[in-house]
């Protein structure tokens, strides 16, 4: 069926409309940053770039490190934005632009966040790598598609309702990460549950000047357990990335520089530095 003008939206050069780029530009693995800077401090250590374009907060660059072809590609800050990004590259991979039809060998892309975030445990500092074994969200992007829960994730998901049933204005919902990816790039790195906030400041429990309609948020957070399971941080994109990963049958992995820790009240004063290391791991594993 030929997907309409106004549902996929392709640029007059044919590059899709918000991303600006080719289906050509894209390769099957992909790293996700939030912070547009962050591409070029990615990108840098590529042994060759073959392509650098942009658009908005998206800015992609792809190239090689050592035989293995990667895109770079920043997403901004938050699910809304994971929306257009998640659907764009999926578009672009198997979405044919000349026929406006789904293709009929679909290409399941390996997609790693290299993002920051905050701690919300003591025993994890300031400075830590982690991988999110889940991604919840806090979010509304997944009220607007359907998205099945693995057993797995339904009985963690029961656990959750009950732990934060009593804040009516939230529909969390929860996906794992990708499991090759997790036991490969994420290998012997610490892992826990990510949520994914609609904000920085009450929506992480940060209070500044406005009053905040959840008291103690953070506590609220960390003393959530299920089994051998437990939140350890705060970020704004994960959930939605691993919930769209798994409806358009693509693989995801988040990987959290540890910025803050809320329960110690500190932010880090080198945060290049601790984003640096995981970019350095997460090339190395991704080209091992
Ligand atoms: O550093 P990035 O990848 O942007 O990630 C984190 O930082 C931003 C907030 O400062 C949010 O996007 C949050 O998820
Ligand atoms: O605390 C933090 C740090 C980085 N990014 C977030 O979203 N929260």
């Amino acid at each position: 069926m030929k997907i309409s003008e106004s549902d996929l939206i392709i640029n007059p050069d044919g590059s899709i409309y918000h991303l600006n780029i080719l289906p050509e530009d894209v390769a099957d693995t992909i790293i996700t940053v939030g912070d547009p800077d962050r591409v070029s401090g990615v990108s840098k250590y590529f042994d060759r770039i073959e392509l650098k374009k942009g658009k908005r907060e998206f800015i992609t660059h792809t190239g090689y490190v050592g035989k293995k072809r990667v895109t770079v590609l920043s997403t901004g800050i938050g699910t809304d934005n994971i929306d257009i990004v998640f659907n764009e590259l999926d578009a672009l991979v198997n979405i044919d632009f000349e026929t406006r039809e789904i293709k009929k060998d679909l290409t399941s892309l390996n997609i790693i966040r290299i993002g920051t975030s905050g701690a919300v445990q003591p025993d994890i500092p300031m400075g830590t790598i982690l991988a999110s074994g889940y991604g919840l969200g806090m979010d509304a992007l997944m009220n607007y598609y359907i998205h099945e829960l693995s057993g797995d994730e339904r009985s963690l998901m029961d656990d959750i309702k009950a732990h934060f049933g009593h804040l009516k204005h939230i529909n969390p919902y929860l996906t794992a990460a990708d499991e090759m990816l997790l036991n490969t790039i994420g290998k012997n790195l610490p892992t826990g549950i990510t949520i994914t906030a609609p904000g920085f400041y009450a929506p992480q429990g940060r209070i500044v000047r406005a009053k905040n309609a959840v008291p103690d948020f953070i506590g609220l957070i960390n003393s959530f357990n299920s089994g051998q399971h437990r939140i350890t941080n705060l970020e704004m994109e994960t959930a939605g990335i691993y919930a769209l990963a798994k409806v358009l049958d693509h693989k995801a992995l988040s990987i959290n520089a540890i910025l803050a820790s809320r329960v110690n009240f500190e932010f880090s004063n080198e945060p290049n530095k601790i984003v640096e290391q995981a970019i350095k791991l997460v090339l190395e594993r991704i080209s091992a």
